[in-house]
């Protein structure tokens, strides 16, 4: 557990936040500008709040009222950054070692041999940085800091440098360490399906504030606390694997709803977490037929909330979670849209990437 309390002015700029990370992902996520970097700064210990507590599992790392100011060296903390940051002239092993030289005497650390098959590192091990894929030095930059034994990780946008097809490589890696490495993780991002897909708690900043916090799947349905408003609304749904058809289409269900989608990468009985774009929702008040689309989720409105454009999310409790979709304004008129009405929420098996799709 990471609890972080924190006041600090940066010129025009009021940092007044206060959040707590359980176990597993937290994510900061805010527009540009709204202090993550700032927090993450704070945490690591390369920036000294005007005033703050920063307490980790047992450990207290910065209690300005007590005057305690751990260096940033005695944190315990593994650092990811956005570009890796490898030494060039080292070989994968070498920089593997690097990290575990830093781990303190007696500490229980990961083992070597652990964290390379985590994270497929194998056949890298005697390569220099500079003949390694941009996603396979994030994969080393990732081994390199479990293997400092730390207590905390801090991960600063590490996916941002990456093209979309690198994206996807690493992201499973992400999931490993949070299911497999027991270490809360504190990860800035911008991108909602990022969010969606690896964050166990969201904390969501807007100019330095702490505007909403909890489970990723409460945060992310409410479109009013999202960077960027309703074009990225979404809702994260659990799903278990029932089967793989012959079709190239995969059966899921999701709180006893069946799912299609194109075919995923897991076995029958895997749990996934799944992103449904609010905008890839259509909505019918009576049960569609004669319709392409697979998935038909029946369920109740909760919520319309009009956007300041043309827009407004519906959010629709269904039996397998809350959904969102972004409808006209002028179609929820004519619908005549109300909160407690029977709907019926409508998604195309291929709206949903691969991208969107991750270990639950
Ligand atoms: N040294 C400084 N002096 C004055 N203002 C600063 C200073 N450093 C940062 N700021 C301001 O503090 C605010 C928060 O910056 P921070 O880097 O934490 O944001 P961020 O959410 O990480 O943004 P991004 O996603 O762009 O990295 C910004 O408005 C920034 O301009």
């Amino acid at each position: 557990m990471l609890d972080v309390a924190l006041r600090h002015s940066l010129g025009a700029f009021t940092l007044d936040a206060q959040f707590r990370a359980p176990p597993g992902v937290t994510v900061l996520f805010g527009r540009s500008g709204s202090g993550k970097t700032t927090i993450v700064n704070a945490v690591a210990g390369l920036l000294m709040p005007d005033q703050g507590r920063i307490v980790s599992g047992d450990r207290v790392l910065l209690d300005t009222a007590a005057g305690v100011r751990l260096k940033p060296h005695r944190r315990r903390l593994g650092y990811i950054f956005q570009e890796g940051r490898l030494f060039p002239h080292l070989t994968v092993r070498q920089n593997l070692g690097y990290g575990a030289w830093f781990a303190p005497k007696g500490a229980a650390r990961a083992d070597l041999a652990q964290v390379v098959d985590l994270l497929g590192l194998g056949a890298l091990l005697d390569r220099r940085p500079g003949a390694l894929s941009g996603g396979e030095k994030q994969r080393v930059a990732i081994g390199r800091a479990l293997l400092s034994a730390p207590q905390l990780i801090l991960a600063d946008e590490p996916l941002a440098a990456l093209d979309e097809a690198r994206k996807a490589e690493i992201l499973p890696y992400f999931e490993r360490l949070r299911d497999a490495a027991g270490v809360p993780i504190l990860y800035v991002s911008h991108s909602a399906s990022e969010v969606a897909r690896l964050a166990t708690t969201v904390v969501a900043l807007e100019a330095g504030r702490v505007i909403a916090q909890g489970p990723a799947a409460e945060v992310l349905s409410n479109p009013a606390v999202l960077p960027t408003g309703a074009r990225d609304a979404g809702a994260v749904l659990s799903a278990r694997v029932i089967a793989h058809h012959d079709d190239g289409l995969s059966e899921l269900s999701a709180g006893g709803i069946p799912l299609f989608l194109p075919r995923v990468a897991a076995n029958p009985g895997a749990s996934l977490r799944i992103r449904i774009a609010a905008h890839d929702v259509i909505l019918s008040h009576t049960r569609p037929e004669g319709l392409s689309a697979l998935n038909i989720l029946p369920g109740l409105i909760h919520e319309i909330r009009p956007g300041g454009g043309p827009g407004a999310i519906v959010a629709i409790d269904t039996a397998a979670g809350r959904i969102l979709s972004r409808v006209t304004r002028r179609s929820a008129t004519a619908m005549g849209l109300a909160v407690g009405q029977d709907v019926h929420a409508v998604v195309k098996a291929v709206a949903v990437a691969a991208t969107d799709i991750g270990a639950g």
